[in-house]
């Protein structure tokens, strides 16, 4: 996965246990992967967007943590990609566990009557979360990290397809498009990291304007972060259907899929 031949830039040699397969300080001398750090922008304004509108239609706490969790991980991963030190990796890895632990908790209390608060699974997580930020500042293996990522995901997944197969089926469209655009997107991670001097060899003999499209690791960033975005509204949208809130999606612009409810009065 590491890259050899890179250039050096602004930010001194890289020290993060992780260098993914875009070349390094190309485009410009003050961001070490450039593409792999702006296409987090997708990952950070639709997000801060969505903790707005959800902080004005007055619905819980947890749904506005779930959309600045998402955004906080864009910050992370804009910070580490520009930079590639170690320290920035772990403000974009950890935050990745966090905020899906917040997802989990969401969907797995989704049923509960409103404002409940329930510190079982709440401790739990909190054990979780902990637990893997100490073992990983120990053992910097990134593989850790993405197992224990990738567990906390599955359970996402299990519980979202639960609850559209049996409980509300007309959210089955939402479910499975957040699934596949995620999923997507960990098929172009894999790609990426496996077929990185293949991809690297083909940047070179592209016209640059097409070059960039094989930067699948940014691609990723898209994918999961329409995807993460995706499950928040499926997330919302079956607690706010559950409190009868009648929610409804719009689309800004025609394209960007957005929740609204009727504002709720503080209770
Ligand atoms: C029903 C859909 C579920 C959607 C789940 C949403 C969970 C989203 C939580 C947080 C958003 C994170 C978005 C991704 C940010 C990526 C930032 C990044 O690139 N970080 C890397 C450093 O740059 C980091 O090292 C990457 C780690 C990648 C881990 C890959 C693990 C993939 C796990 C996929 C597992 C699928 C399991 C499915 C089981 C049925
Ligand atoms: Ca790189
Ligand atoms: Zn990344």
């Amino acid at each position: 996965m590491a890259p050899s031949l890179d250039r050096q830039g602004y930010w001194g040699r890289p020290t993060s246990t992780l260098d993914w397969c875009e070349e390094n300080y190309v485009v410009s001398f003050y961001v070490a992967e450039f593409w792999n750090t702006v296409s987090n922008l997708i990952m950070i304004l639709p997000p801060i967007c969505g903790a707005i509108q959800t902080f004005r239609d007055g619905l819980e706490l947890r749904y506005i943590c779930s959309f600045l969790g998402l955004a906080a991980v864009g910050i992370g991963s804009w910070c580490f990609h520009m930079t590639l030190l170690y320290e920035m990796q772990l403000l974009d890895e950890l935050p990745m566990i966090y905020s899906t632990c917040v997802f989990v908790y969401c969907l797995y209390e989704c049923f509960k009557h409103k404002n409940s608060i329930n510190l079982f699974p709440i401790v739990l997580l909190c054990i979780f979360s902990i637990s893997v930020t100490l073992v990983y500042l120990q053992w910097k293996e990134p593989v850790f990290h993405q197992v224990m990522y990738g567990a906390l995901v599955a359970c996402l997944v299990m519980r979202s397809v639960f609850i559209v197969t049996w409980v509300y089926p007309w959210l089955r469209a939402l479910c499975y498009t957040s699934l596949g655009v995620f999923m997507l997107g960990f098929v172009l991670w894999n790609i990426d990291n496996a077929f990185c001097d293949s991809l690297r060899a083909s940047r070179q003999s592209l016209p640059s304007g097409i070059g960039v499209v094989t930067q699948f690791h940014a691609w990723w960033h898209i994918f999961t972060g329409l995807g993460s975005y995706l499950h928040i509204l499926l997330s919302l949208q079956i607690r706010s259907t559950y409190l009868k809130y009648r929610p409804k999606v719009k689309f800004v612009c025609g394209v960007w899929p957005t929740l609204h409810v009727e504002p709720q009065k503080a209770s």
